[in-house]
């Protein structure tokens, strides 16, 4: 080991760690700097989605449940959804259409390489918005449920990036679709706590790991199979932008997590022999109106911001077109607030996770579009097993409002 220098010892003796660690702290905000999305090539419209699946899981003789999945098809607010599987993965894999057969295996085993990969194009999207070398990024969050495997998939999406030898992995895993909250919310306090620091979180998911065919008395496959989609959201976060480099779009201002009382067994996820088992309860829209309120004034008021909600902009999980009504109806929004998780819903369904980061995306896009002047706080909120409620408040950054 080389010696250390006499001065530094000195100036380590004369330093007190309160000190050293004031000047590792960053100065302002985390805040968004890029985000990039990216889904799988193939697509199936809502419209035909009934017809698809009951024709590639060979379901045919199950009528009822037919007619059930295209009443959900039909009034859920969704126009698409991009899927890795296909006629030609159910052709090679016909054990997938039957949970009751032994499938795990195979699914992680095609997931564990086709997720990263869908991440890295999400990644390599916002690394090029961003404008720096993806060797700058310094933490690397991966969030997913699509791939149980060490090691994981943070690794090989290191490495399709490029990123540096050093960069602090973290993968977070069965978060659902709270997955994109939790990792902004860790990234936040990474990027604020280590000054200089670059955070690229990346959620992906793919239905590849629960798709199987409909089964009698089993309404939890049914409902997935009119809601979930296959997507990746990146997001790059960093406090402390660097001028005419970086270009701050959102700053996080305050981020916290609630769990729902009583509400275990509402929203759950479980990986068995023939891929992953969920459930999601009738009344989860609900229960999210009955609860979203409280989630927002004790967010605001950690602040010490009085919010009027209808001046707020709002970037919320869409995991259905009931829970948007009726976090809208609870609230006293107008039918406009959730426009963006509305599109993001129609345009690609629920990717879990992932959804949020495209609704982000979207509201951006709307900003850059129609002028973001008049627009000052905002919400991000998340909701997954537990159930789990995540709420970021967000404020719209300087390079949304041209200055
Ligand atoms: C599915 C819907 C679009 C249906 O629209 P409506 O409710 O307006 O219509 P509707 O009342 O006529 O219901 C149509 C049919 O859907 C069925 N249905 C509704 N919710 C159901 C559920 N959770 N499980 C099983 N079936 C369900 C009804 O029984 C009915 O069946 P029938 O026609 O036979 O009478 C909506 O209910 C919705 O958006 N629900 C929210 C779904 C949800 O909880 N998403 C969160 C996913 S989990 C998530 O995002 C987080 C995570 O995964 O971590």
């Amino acid at each position: 080991m080389a010696p250390v220098p006499a001065t530094a010892v000195a100036v380590a003796a004369a330093t007190s760690t309160h000190e050293i660690r004031r000047a590792q702290r960053a100065d302002g905000p985390a805040t968004v700097l890029a985000i990039g999305t990216a889904n799988p090539e193939t697509y199936v419209s809502q419209d035909e989605y009934t017809d698809f699946y009951f024709r590639i899981t060979k379901s045919e003789h199950l009528p009822e449940l037919k007619d059930k999945l295209r009443r959900i098809c039909n009034k859920s607010g969704i126009d698409k959804r991009f899927m890795y599987v296909t006629e030609d993965v159910m052709e090679a894999h016909p054990e997938f259409a039957d949970r009751n057969l032994l499938s795990l295996d195979a699914r992680v085993e095609i997931a564990s390489k086709a997720v990263p990969e869908l991440a890295a194009a999400a990644s390599a999207k916002a690394i090029a918005e961003w404008g720096r070398p993806a060797t700058d990024i310094t933490h690397l969050i991966f969030s997913t449920y699509s791939g149980v495997k060490a090691p994981s998939g943070d690794r090989l999406l290191a490495s399709l990036l490029g990123l540096r030898p050093t960069v602090c992995r973290t993968v977070l895993s069965l978060h659902g679709c709270y997955g994109g909250g939790r990792a902004l919310q860790l990234a936040k306090e990474l990027a604020e706590n280590n000054r200089g620091a670059r955070v690229l979180i990346a959620c992906a998911e793919s239905t590849l790991i629960a798709f199987y065919g409909p089964e009698v008395g089993c309404n939890d496959t049914i409902i997935g199979q009119a809601l979930f989609g296959d997507g990746s959201g990146a997001v790059i976060v960093g406090a402390d932008p660097v001028n005419a480099v970086e270009r701050p779009l959102f700053e996080m201002a305050f981020a916290s997590q609630t769990t729902i009382p009583d509400s275990e067994h509402a929203i759950t996820m479980q990986y068995m022999k023939g891929g992953m088992d969920y459930h999601i309860a009738n009344g989860v829209p609900e229960m999210l109106a009955g609860n979203i309120e409280r989630c927002l004034v004790h967010a605001f008021d950690s602040v010490g911001v009085n919010a009027k909600w209808k001046d707020l902009f709002w970037a919320v999980h869409p995991g259905g077109r009931k829970i948007l009504d009726l976090i809208e109806e609870a609230l006293g929004l107008d039918n406009g607030a959730m426009a963006a998780s509305r599109q993001v819903l129609s345009e690609f369904g629920n990717m879990s996770g992932t959804t949020v980061i495209f609704v982000l995306n979207e509201l951006r896009r709307r900003f850059e579009a129609n002028g973001a002047e008049g627009a000052d706080w905002g919400t991000l909120m998340a909701f997954g097993p537990g159930v789990t409620v995540e709420t970021i408040l967000l404020r719209v950054a300087s390079g949304l409002k041209g200055n």
